[in-house]
């Protein structure tokens, strides 16, 4: 999978190095380019943003460079290209959202600061490519780097190969609509607290039943939203 990001912040990225996704792009199942929007400028101050038409507070980023860089990055050979742009007015960013991305041969990652993206730059972009405005939940950020940290994560995680065992990532909150059921290592007695007895008896079928048991407790008291599908 091919992952290209564009961004006022290219070095936050340095950080997607680290760990698992930092093994996948040396294995090559990730090849991940990060891109500077200011490289896309022409002006002495490498400006990105104005102000607003209409008035109002803040700068909006100009559609220009957004309309160059997104040109430089999805040649003409590409196979279609998923352009996301992480977004608070976006459709929610779910584990099935994530699953679907993951199959997706390239990704475009668009990163908003300030105010904003001038608007004519996602209708341009649908031009090259399937625009997806997608939210990390209900709050606003200070620009949309960290959420398209967590949607990479998220989205390559899933990339067979990424993660070792592919079996880890059956067992997970919201892979089968519920949240995951408690888990528990040695020592059998922490702190006077004990590990749930059926999980020491070695009784399969009772083990999967409790656990089933938890996710749809956990799942009623703390996301009924998710039971109501
Ligand atoms: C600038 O981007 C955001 O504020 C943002 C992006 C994705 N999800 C959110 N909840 C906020």
């Amino acid at each position: 999978m091919r992952i290209d990001v564009v961004s006022i912040f290219p070095t936050i990225f340095d950080a997607l190095e680290v760990s698992l996704l930092g093994k996948a792009r040396q294995s090559g199942l990730l090849d991940v380019q990060v891109h500077d929007l200011r490289a896309f400028t022409h002006d002495r101050h490498r400006t990105v943003d104005d102000t607003p038409y209409g008035g109002g507070a803040g700068m909006v980023m100009k559609p220009e460079p957004w309309g160059e860089a997104l040109d430089a990055i999805v040649g003409e050979a590409d196979p279609r290209p998923v352009i996301v742009f992480p977004s608070p007015a976006g459709e929610r960013f779910t584990q099935s959202i994530a699953r679907e991305l993951s199959t997706a041969p390239h990704l475009v990652f668009g990163c908003g600061r300030y105010e904003g993206i001038d608007e004519r730059v996602f209708d341009y972009a649908s031009e090259l490519g399937d625009v997806r405005l997608l939210s990390l939940g209900d709050y606003v950020l200070n620009g949309g780097e960290v959420a398209v940290m967590a949607m990479i994560e998220a989205i390559g995680r899933l990339v067979p190969g990424v993660v070792g065992n592919p079996e880890s990532l059956v067992e997970e909150s919201h892979e089968d609509g519920l949240l995951e059921y408690p888990s528990f290592t040695k020592p059998a007695t922490w702190r006077e607290r004990e590990v749930p007895p059926v999980l020491l008896s070695g009784n399969h079928g009772a083990v999967a039943r409790w656990r089933r048991e938890q996710q749809l407790e956990r799942t009623r008291t703390r996301r009924p939203d998710l039971l109501a599908d």
